[in-house]
């Protein structure tokens, strides 16, 4: 079931309020623009002002109306309790059971007129935002997670957010964000209005905006962190000494990092709101979930996640986020992606708070000398779940705190380049949050159906598109619509045009008094004090009404033909002329600022968009670099891989060829080896036979010679001589005598059988070595 929403005084979106702030020390004049009414009832706080034209102009007295108005003398104390906050984080904190309801504080008027102070107080007064989020962790009390149980829980809560966020538990998180030693470092942060003393170097010697030089070592502990660093390898930070009071001691404890700033040693105490309790739901147990971001020249960028470096352009740069539906938040928009830290202590998100602001843009200009570039939006959630066994799921509503810039004059504030847009992309925001607060003023008594326009611009989506009730599907619980608090800051000293401007964007009535011209022939001719203007309220269309117009060729005849009394009638009608004449000047010459202003607006807002679209270049050109490098690498190792499988495939392709040839040419080793044997015998066989043959043939052409010298009765055939015939067996064994005999047998059968002994010769001649050999073994 859900709790009831918090009661609203009103119909209105945002209860607005309406602060005056002491006139600088350096302040021109103390002609004040501004003066606060007496209240109708004693004893009630006052609720009107009236805006005073300044001397040298008639114009018409406005009049504005607000919830409450704080005069100069006003604390801080007395806007806190005086306020719905105190309201809101009841609201926030849902004692009854149920989500809660959100709440939006947020400030809003000229630059240099108090807002930063009056959100984040100085070095020695505390601001809203810790007043709230003082007020917070002391209602809640014990009903608080232990700290010491949070690393458990962390999985859960990330379960349960619906804003696609990273959560990280606070310790870990300062740990890389201050370093642990005393030295001063807020100087060179975000604000004039400090809301953390620390022993430190005179404030000459400070620097007024971050460096980069500074900044980066945050950014690299930062980054280390989201890559996941084992906190094994990191000094580790007591947690309780988080929690604890800053004492030097922790301080000194271990040695000091460098250049990180210092961890804060002191926070102011004042004003004291101890006695400030709201309840809470006892049955539940709460922790407290801090995200911080800022609108800058129209997107989103997160205060708790540092810059990364662009590889390309060598430049830190921050991404920017989407204010979208999520799956888990199908019913109203959400800021995805941030970095939330979980706290469970004040100090803690006092100091996360402290974090998140350093990152956050400022710069001086001509009319503030720490002047906000951009909307600061501080979150704290107010996480809840029902404990025990079985604890349910997380829950809750937040307080969102928002410092907004404020709006400036390009003349006065002296700016150009960056800062001119900047200040340009500030104006049109505020203009269209001057639309919604002027059709919210009207919600209650037009008869027409008004429409809040706040889908223009990033600034008012975040502040309004939670105020109206969520449609939601039966199944899903119905959040009631968020709690707002507008407090506009004013200089009563100020600029006439910058105040009254922001006043009709904002107060919840305003009414157009405009002065009686007085009779001035009556006042010259009577001699007398001027008398008493008589006021009306009359509407801005009716200021005007016809009055006669004497041309002026018709004077000196007028003269001549009229009495003094006719005479004084048409020099009061002159005078009156003269007063009309003078309010059409004023008024035109108020049309001019505006076109003025409008033009540098517009100026402002074409420098702007120039600007966004380099700047959407050089996102589109990292992004394709990014895209390219990533691509390259990607082929680059495919490459790499396939040229390895390619290589391991050759490799092994020649290793089985060369294990093939080493076979081959094994075998074919082991053949030329058979063979070449073989061959060689063959040879010296053919050899051997060669010679045995020439032999033969000598020791034939011999015996044909003495054969020739015989008588013819001694020519017998060789074997049947003698000297012929085959030798016994055991006289001739191996001796070649008889193989000669043998031989010569043979060939002489071979000569008896020519043709024989021709087919031998010729088969011998150009016969295959075993053709030889047959020849061998046969003969
Ligand atoms: N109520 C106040 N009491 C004392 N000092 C104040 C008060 N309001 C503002 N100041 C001082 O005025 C100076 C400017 O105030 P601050 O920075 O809060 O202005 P701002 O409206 O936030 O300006 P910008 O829009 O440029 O950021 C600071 O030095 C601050 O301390």
């Amino acid at each position: 079931m859900d709790a009831p929403p918090a009661p609203k005084t009103s119909q209105n979106l945002f209860e607005v309020y309406l602060r005056l702030r002491p006139p600088p020390a350096t302040a021109s004049t103390d002609e004040r623009v501004l003066t606060v009414e007496p209240p109708a009832q004693s004893g009630a706080p006052p609720s009107h002002i009236t805006l005073n034209p300044p001397s040298d102009r008639r114009r018409a007295i406005e009049r504005f109306g607000f919830t409450q108005v704080f005069a100069e003398t006003a604390s801080q104390l007395d806007v806190f309790s005086s306020t719905e906050i105190v309201g809101m984080v009841e609201g926030v904190l849902a004692p009854r059971g149920g989500e809660g309801t959100d709440a939006v504080v947020a400030t809003l008027g000229v630059t240099g007129s108090g807002k930063t102070h009056t959100i984040l107080g100085s070095k020695t007064q505390r601001g809203l935002t810790q007043l709230a989020v003082d007020v917070v962790f002391r209602s809640i009390g014990p009903s608080m997670l232990d700290g010491a149980a949070l690393p458990a829980v962390i999985e859960s809560l990330q379960a349960c957010d619906s804003s696609e966020s990273t959560l990280i538990s606070a310790p870990p998180y300062l740990e890389t964000v201050f370093a642990d030693h005393t030295q001063f470092s807020r100087a060179n942060s975000r604000a004039a209005t400090p809301m953390i003393c620390r022993s430190r170097p005179p404030v000459a010697s400070l620097p007024k905006t971050p460096s980069k030089k500074t900044l980066d070592p945050l950014y690299m502990a930062l980054t280390a962190t989201v890559r996941g660093k084992s906190s094994a390898q990191r000094p580790k930070l007591n947690a309780n000494s988080i929690q604890g009071d800053f004492s030097s001691s922790i301080m000194s404890a271990a040695p000091p990092r460098r250049n990180l700033p210092p961890l804060p040693t002191t926070l102011p105490k004042q004003p004291d709101v101890s006695g400030i309790l709201v309840p809470c739901d006892t049955a539940a147990e709460y922790v407290v979930v801090v995200s911080m971001y800022e609108v800058h020249n129209d997107r989103i960028y997160d205060l708790l996640t540092p810059a990364t470096k662009n590889a390309a352009t060598k430049e830190f740069r921050r991404r920017p986020l989407l204010f979208k539906s999520t799956e888990l938040s199908p019913d109203r928009k959400v800021v995805a992606g941030l970095r939330k830290v979980v706290c469970t202590t004040a100090r803690e998100a006092l100091l996360v708070l402290e974090a998140g602001l350093q990152e956050r843009r400022v710069t001086g200009t001509g009319s503030n000398s720490v002047s906000s570039r951009s909307h600061g939006f501080f979150c704290f959630e107010v996480k809840k779940r029902h404990g025990g066994r079985r604890p349910g799921p997380w829950g809750g509503s937040k307080l969102t705190v928002v410092d907004l810039a404020g709006s400036e004059r390009a003349r006065e504030a002296k700016t150009a380049g960056a800062t001119l847009v900047e200040a340009g992309k500030i104006n049109e925001s505020l203009m269209y949050l001057g639309q919604c607060l002027q059709t919210q003023s009207e919600l209650g008594t037009s008869t027409k159906p008004n429409v809040v326009p706040y889908r223009q611009c990033k600034l008012t989506e975040l502040l309004f598109s939670n105020s109206f009730p969520s449609h939601t599907s039966p199944h899903m619980p119905r959040r009631n619509p968020q709690n707002g608090v507008m407090i506009v800051t004013a200089d009563p000293t100020g600029d006439f045009n910058a105040t009254s401007q922001i006043l009709r964007y904002s107060a919840l009535a305003r009414e157009v008094t405009v002065p009686r011209i007085p009779s001035i022939t009556a006042t010259i001719l009577a001699g007398g004090p001027a008398p008493m203007p008589t006021t009306r309220s009359i509407s801005p269309v009716q200021q005007h009404p016809h009055r006669p117009f004497v041309p002026a060729g018709g004077t000196s005849a007028y003269h001549r033909n009229h009495s003094p009394v006719d005479e004084r009638a048409t020099m009061e009608i002159a005078a009156l002329e003269i007063a009309r004449l003078s309010d059409e000047i004023d008024q035109l010459r108020a049309e001019t600022d505006a076109h003025m202003e409008a033009r540098f607006t517009a100026e402002a807002h074409l420098l702007s968009m120039e600007d966004r679209l380099i700047d959407l270049e050089a996102a589109i050109r990292d992004e394709c670099a990014a895209e390219y490098e990533q691509t390259l690498m990607l082929e680059l190792a495919r490459f790499k891989t396939s040229l390895a499988l390619e290589q391991e495939r050759g490799e092994e392709h020649l290793d089985r060829k060369v294990d093939l040839l080493a076979r081959g040419l094994e075998n074919a080793a082991l053949v030329i080896c058979d063979e070449g044997d073989e061959y060689n015998k063959e040879n010296v066989l053919v050899e051997d036979l060669s010679e045995e043959v020439e032999r033969l043939r000598r020791e034939n052409a011999v015996l044909k010679r003495e054969l020739a010298g015989r008588s013819p009765t001694k020519r017998k055939p060789l074997e049947e001589r003698d000297d012929f015939s085959p030798a016994p067996p055991d006289t001739l064994p191996g001796a070649q005598g008889g193989a000669v005999s043998n031989l010569g047998r043979k060939l002489e059968r071979m000569r008896v059988n020519p043709d024989a002994g021709a087919r031998s010769a010729s088969g011998a001649s150009n016969g295959s070595p075993k053709k030889m050999r047959r020849i061998a073994k046969a003969t």
